[in-house]
């Protein structure tokens, strides 16, 4: 299993800094969506050059008009780019025709999908992405009685390739890889570490 880490900081300064902290310890480096917001394509493409060994992963989080921004993306140094998991279809292809002509991947993020999750994650997966990340985002992460484990049990049940997103710690990263996730995500647990190099660290070691 893979770990990435959700670089969620709104400048391209303290982006940088995280990536430089955390790049010896995880193999995907994330621009967050508010960071590509607040800074632009050019962070991708600065994460990317800081980084060449590393996969790059641009959460556009893309709702519409998918295969011109998969494509900005993919222009702009990104090996992987999200679109919205409840995009219209055609939204997904789009995308996905994207990452065929740069030779790179779309993955399709579920985040506000609840009901019919798994019906919808085979749906999008038919449309070519290379895998869909069942994702809680932070607002519903921040609701009482929130629990990752909704989301592993919809990973097993897909029976498709799948990462996971939502508030992972070094003591839920375990039953994710047991899950058969491909990718962790992981923003909160390393960005608000007092080092958050020791804390991608952490991570990577709970990772048989
Ligand atoms: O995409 C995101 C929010 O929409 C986050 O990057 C993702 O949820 C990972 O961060 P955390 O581990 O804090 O949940």
């Amino acid at each position: 299993m893979k770990l990435q880490v959700a670089l969620d900081v709104a400048t391209l300064g303290d982006a940088l800094t995280l990536a430089r902290q955390t790049a010896e310890h995880v193999d995907i480096l994330e621009l967050g969506t508010p960071l590509i917001k607040a800074e632009g394509l050019r962070a991708i493409t600065a994460i990317k050059a800081a980084h060449p060994d590393k996969l790059v992963f641009a959460d556009m989080k893309t709702a519409d008009a998918g295969e011109l921004e998969a494509d900005l993306a993919f222009t702009a140094g990104a090996d992987l780019v999200t679109v919205m998991g409840t995009a219209d279809d055609d939204t997904v292809k789009g995308a996905v025709a994207a990452g065929r002509k740069h030779g790179k991947d779309v993955v399709a993020d579920m985040i506000a999908v609840v009901d019919n999750r798994v019906s919808r994650i085979r749906e999008v997966s038919k449309f070519g992405v290379s895998f869909v990340e069942i994702h809680a985002g932070l607002d519903e992460q921040a609701r009482p009685g929130y629990s990752i484990q909704a989301l592993l049990d919809d990973g097993k049940q897909a029976g498709v390739p799948f990462s996971i997103a939502g508030g992972i710690k070094p003591d839920s990263i375990g039953s994710v890889q047991e899950a058969g996730a491909t990718v962790a995500v992981a923003g909160g647990a390393i960005y608000s570490a007092a080092d958050p190099g020791a804390a991608a660290k952490a991570l990577r070691s709970r990772i048989r």
